[in-house]
């Protein structure tokens, strides 16, 4: 096993104490308005099959039960790294939800006395804000970058392809979609009523259409007021959730691409509030709370075959 220089931070009988033993694997659980994930710090390459283990973690009857597994390391370009998997085992560049708790538990568990983090992600590195009151991180606001209108359909199929609005058949039904890349792929679906929508029959369906060959995360809004959305998510490899950061981004931009929002909006989604603008420099802002649930040690048959 490998453990990475932790800049100084964990003292050397430290590391020996955070030594990885599969069978009592600590972690905590953090919730970003309910999208709850497992997180584990500084396993650096220590860590074995990460997709059977965030399937493992994930599963709400025989494991710590979660949206997915999030793992945060030292970086060497940005100050931390997190890499995200879905609770299918399936792993995805960006997590917004999930960069607002590293940002709090980086802090909270004094990895960290900045306020400015640079996060490192398979999307880039994103810049978290953070706002502590006596000591804790109580709200978190991320520059989650640019968005890109794509489909995440293979790069070359997609040139020149209308994203904005895009008659879509599904089941005999026209739908319209807008496809938003927060650098992970999301198609935004605007309807009369969230409350009515069948979340569960039409985002597999939708997710796992020929359309979207990575499959990809549906967002579902209704436009409450020019500064105000509504929205379910059905997610890539995790099914209906909370809440979704990136989608909550992405359904913003979409919103105002076909003329229904401001550029800032709240989101209100099944767990909380996000405040969402995207900014005159082209980037999204994403701002809301984050935290701890609980700690443990996850022991069980199955951690031992990891
Ligand atoms: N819930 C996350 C996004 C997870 C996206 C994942 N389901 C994918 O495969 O892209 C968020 O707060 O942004």
């Amino acid at each position: 096993m490998r453990i990475r220089n932790f800049a100084g931070v964990l003292s050397e009988p430290e590391f020996r104490k955070s030594e990885i033993s599969m069978e009592k694997l600590k972690f905590t659980k953090m919730q970003g308005i309910g999208n709850d994930y497992v997180y584990l710090y500084g396993m650096g390459d220590a860590l074995g099959d990460i997709p059977q283990l965030a399937r493992i973690i994930s599963d709400r009857h025989f494991g710590v039960g979660s949206d997915g597994l999030i793992l945060i390391d030292p970086s060497d370009e940005a100050d931390f790294r997190m890499r995200m998997f879905n609770a299918d085992g399936s792993e995805s560049p960006m997590c917004g939800n999930g960069s607002r708790c590293v940002g709090k538990y980086v802090y909270d568990k004094g990895y960290t006395h900045k306020t400015e983090i640079k996060l490192e992600t398979a999307a880039g590195i994103k810049l978290l804000t953070l706002f502590p009151e006596k000591g804790e991180v109580k709200r978190v606001k991320v520059d989650m970058g640019e968005p890109e209108l794509r489909s995440d359909r293979i790069p070359v199929a997609f040139e020149g392809e209308q994203v904005v609005n895009l008659p879509f058949r599904l089941r005999e039904k026209i739908f319209y979609i807008t496809c938003v890349s927060m650098g992970n792929p999301h198609a935004v679906l605007f309807v009369p009523e969230v409350r009515e929508i069948e979340v569960k029959t039409l985002g597999p369906a939708l997710e796992l259409h020929p359309f979207f060959p990575r499959r990809t995360n549906i967002e579902f809004v209704e436009v409450i007021s020019p500064v105000e959305l509504k929205m379910r998510v059905w997610e890539r490899g995790s099914g209906e959730t909370f809440a979704c950061g990136t989608g909550a981004c992405a359904s913003l931009v979409a919103a105002v691409l076909n003329g229904k929002s401001e550029r800032k909006v709240t989101v209100h989604l099944l767990g909380g509030e996000l405040e969402i603008e995207w900014g005159k420099d082209n980037h999204v802002y994403m701002t809301g709370g984050a935290e701890i649930v609980f700690e443990g040690e996850i022991q069980g048959e199955k951690m031992k075959k990891i």
